[in-house]
């Protein structure tokens, strides 16, 4: 597939004001079909909030946003959702004792509009069972499929949550640090299955681990202070000096 012509998200002038505290400062963001593309930056740049704007989940003070040309500002994170933008979290959101098969059926089954978790049949859901086993293998959870989420180790968890945002079919993958708190094994892991799974599609992920970011980014945007810093390759933010000036600061602040 052509990639990197088309622009999927284009925001302009994005501000967030939180009581008098901008968090969001004029943030213009062009994000790339078919890319993988990195918001990075120090603690409190602005990133979470950021994706908060682009998925709905918080109104812009001002500014506006795109998807495919289409002037998504302001609509609810539902809609923008079912415009084919889906989020995964950065803190889990899993029903414990339903297992992970059940979680992904039922995701299947609400983006199909069928209703309630409560009245759904055991019929209804079946429907579903091809989709649901593709899904479950894809990010390497077939042999867990009856598992309850409570008992999934942490790295499961994100995948099955990561399989509950592809059960949405989105077009474009907002990911919000997928690989946080994980030790290295799970981070290759993960880092490998984002690399699959962002076939066809256009990720924008929020990361902290450099070195995530270096695998998987075709562009990288740094922020700071609520405003872009620098945008490019990997390979050029990592060597600007506001860049590393920015995170030095951040370390110096830290201890
Ligand atoms: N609801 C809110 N009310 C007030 N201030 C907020 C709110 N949400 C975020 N902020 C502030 O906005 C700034 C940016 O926060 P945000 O969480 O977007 O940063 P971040 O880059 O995602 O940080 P981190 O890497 O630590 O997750 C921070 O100073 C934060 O305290």
């Amino acid at each position: 597939m052509e990639t990197g012509d088309t622009t999927v998200i284009r925001a302009r002038g994005l501000v967030k004001d939180f009581h008098g505290f901008r968090a969001v400062d004029r943030v213009d963001l062009d994000v790339a079909e078919g890319t993988v593309h990195a918001l990075v930056g120090p603690n409190g740049a602005g990133k979470t909030t950021l994706f908060n704007l682009l998925s709905g989940f918080v109104p812009p003070s001002a500014g506006c946003i795109l998807l495919s040309e289409r002037d998504i500002t302001r609509l609810p994170p539902e809609r923008i959702a079912r415009l084919g933008v889906a989020r995964s979290f950065q803190i889990t959101n899993l029903f414990p004792m339903l297992t992970a098969r059940e979680h992904v059926e039922l995701a299947l089954a609400g983006h199909a509009g069928q209703g309630s978790i409560f009245w759904r049949s055991d019929r209804l859901l079946a429907r579903h069972a091809e989709r649901t086993a593709e899904l479950l293998a894809a990010v390497g959870l077939e042999g867990s499929a009856a598992d309850p989420a409570d008992t999934l180790a942490y790295g499961q968890k994100r995948a099955l949550e990561l399989a509950l945002a592809l059960a949405l079919e989105p077009t474009v993958l907002l990911l919000d640090e997928p690989t946080a708190g994980m030790g290295a094994e799970d981070v290759d892991r993960t880092v490998d299955l984002i690399g699959r799974v962002r076939a066809g599609r256009t990720v924008v992920l929020v990361e902290h681990n450099m070195n995530v970011v270096a695998r998987l980014a075709d562009r990288v945007t740094v922020l700071q202070q609520g405003q872009v810093l620098v945008e490019g390759s990997y390979a050029t933010v990592r060597d600007d000096p506001r860049v590393v000036a920015a995170y030095l600061g951040e370390s110096h602040a830290d201890h």
